[in-house]
């Protein structure tokens, strides 16, 4: 037995082989970077104006127009002292331009414009280079690719990326007494919803389960599930038959496959008989089958594992500090993970905490981390795994 902070650690010192691909722009989401990104130019690369309305050469109250820049337009248009050309959104300023004035701030008369109100010099102008020079560093690698990145990626002017690739997940959902949903149940059958839960777990962080199989409570089945899957996965989630019962046989098909234990059962509350295990760069992690535990294991453990062997420089859940709406008192001797709802800036745990119990977690946003024997009171600060 480890503790949850032995675990964590064990966890985070694998070495998971990490892969390469490049990807379209488009089909980068989610992944992470695999190389430090630089400036390929100056970001704006040229000065341009941040307004409709004109470009004016010298600080007068009145200019004559002599012409117009577009966005796009690439020929240069010079000023000379007094002149002023009308200038759109993103087009390039000329050379000489002192300022940019807005439109609504100028009276037009046929060719000439009085200025209603003062010029700043530089005023709604987008200077070549100040969002970042060429050469600077924009992303550094391990960067995990949001919509807005691949927004300034796509304005860099990149097409591919290097990023590294997503783990080959396989879940496999252990017990005898499972039935697919939209089959007909019999007496002491229950539905099997934990690798549903689960692959769905993955793709809320992006990752996607190559393989969902169901097997029943039987050594030589587990076995060789277990030897298919890790032919070709990267990391393979079992869900039941891992605690200590005479069907629990998920441990022994583990070890006969010569997957090697880093840690079996953590100290804590849900998720006791969680067991982590490795046989060369495939890892395995084998979930306890009551379905709130396995999906706060999935939480707390696989998924940073699962973050670290795509690359990222970020992996776990968003950990915060929350009020707690009232007392919360873990009596327990082992520290607990609660489904917990924070709402209004305050956390307020659950109702229905057994492990078995998967409606107040779908209920819930967050798991509170409360230690063993302590008491919350009501305003204390709670640390939070935020879940959604
Ligand atoms: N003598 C002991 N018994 C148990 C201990 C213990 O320390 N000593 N630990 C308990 C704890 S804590 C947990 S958690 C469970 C974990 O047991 P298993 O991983 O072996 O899980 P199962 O026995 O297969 O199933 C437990 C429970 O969950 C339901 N289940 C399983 N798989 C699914 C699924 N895919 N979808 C939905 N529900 C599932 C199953 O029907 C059981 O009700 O062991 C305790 N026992
Ligand atoms: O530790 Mo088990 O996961 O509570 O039911």
């Amino acid at each position: 037995m480890v503790s949850i902070q032995e675990a964590f650690n064990i966890i985070r010192n694998q070495d998971p082989q990490l892969k390469t691909e490049f990807r379209n722009l488009d089909d980068c989401l989610g992944f992470n970077l695999a190389e430090a990104v630089k400036a390929p130019f100056d970001m704006p690369s040229f000065d341009n104006s941040a307004m409709d309305g004109y470009a004016l050469c010298g600080n007068y109250s009145e200019y004559t127009v002599t012409g117009e820049v577009a966005a796009g337009d690439i020929d240069q248009v010079r000023l000379k002292d007094g002149e002023a050309v009308r200038i759109f959104t993103g087009a390039r300023v000329p050379a000489e331009t002192t300022a940019v004035i807005m439109q609504e701030k100028v009276k037009r008369e046929n060719d000439r414009i009085v200025i209603e109100g003062e010029i700043r010099p530089g005023q709604c102008i987008r200077r070549q280079g100040e969002e970042f020079k060429k050469g600077d560093p924009v992303f550094e690698e391990g960067f995990s690719i949001n919509p807005a990145a691949i927004g300034l990626l796509g304005s860099l002017g990149i097409a591919r990326v290097r990023v590294f690739k997503q783990p080959v997940v396989h879940l496999i959902a252990t017990g005898n007494e499972l039935i697919e949903p939209g089959t007909p149940k019999k007496a002491g059958h229950i539905y099997e919803s934990n690798s549903h839960a689960l692959s769905a777990a993955c793709e809320q962080f992006g990752f996607s389960c190559a393989s969902r199989v169901q097997i029943e409570d039987d050594l030589e089945k587990i076995r060789s599930g277990i030897a298919e899957a890790l032919k070709t996965c990267d990391v393979l989630i079992l869900s039941g038959g891992i605690s200590v019962g005479d069907y629990d046989y998920v441990k022994q098909a583990l070890e006969e496959n010569g997957v090697q234990e880093q840690f079996y059962k953590v100290f804590q509350k849900p998720g006791k008989p969680l067991y982590f295990g490795r046989r060369e760069n495939s890892f395995v992690f084998a979930l306890p089958g009551n379905p709130a535990s396995s999906l706060s294991c999935f939480y707390m453990y696989v998924l940073p594992f699962l973050q670290l062997s795509s690359g990222s420089n970020n992996a776990g859940l968003p950990k915060i500090q929350i009020p707690a709406l009232r007392d919360i008192e873990n009596k327990g001797d082992r520290p607990c993970f609660l489904k917990a709802r924070i709402k209004n800036n305050s956390v307020e745990i659950s109702g229905g905490q057994s492990s078995s119990m998967i409606r107040s977690m779908a209920l819930s946003n967050a798991l509170a981390y409360i230690d063993a024997g302590t008491l919350i009171k009501k305003g204390e600060a709670v640390t939070c795994y935020l879940i959604s």
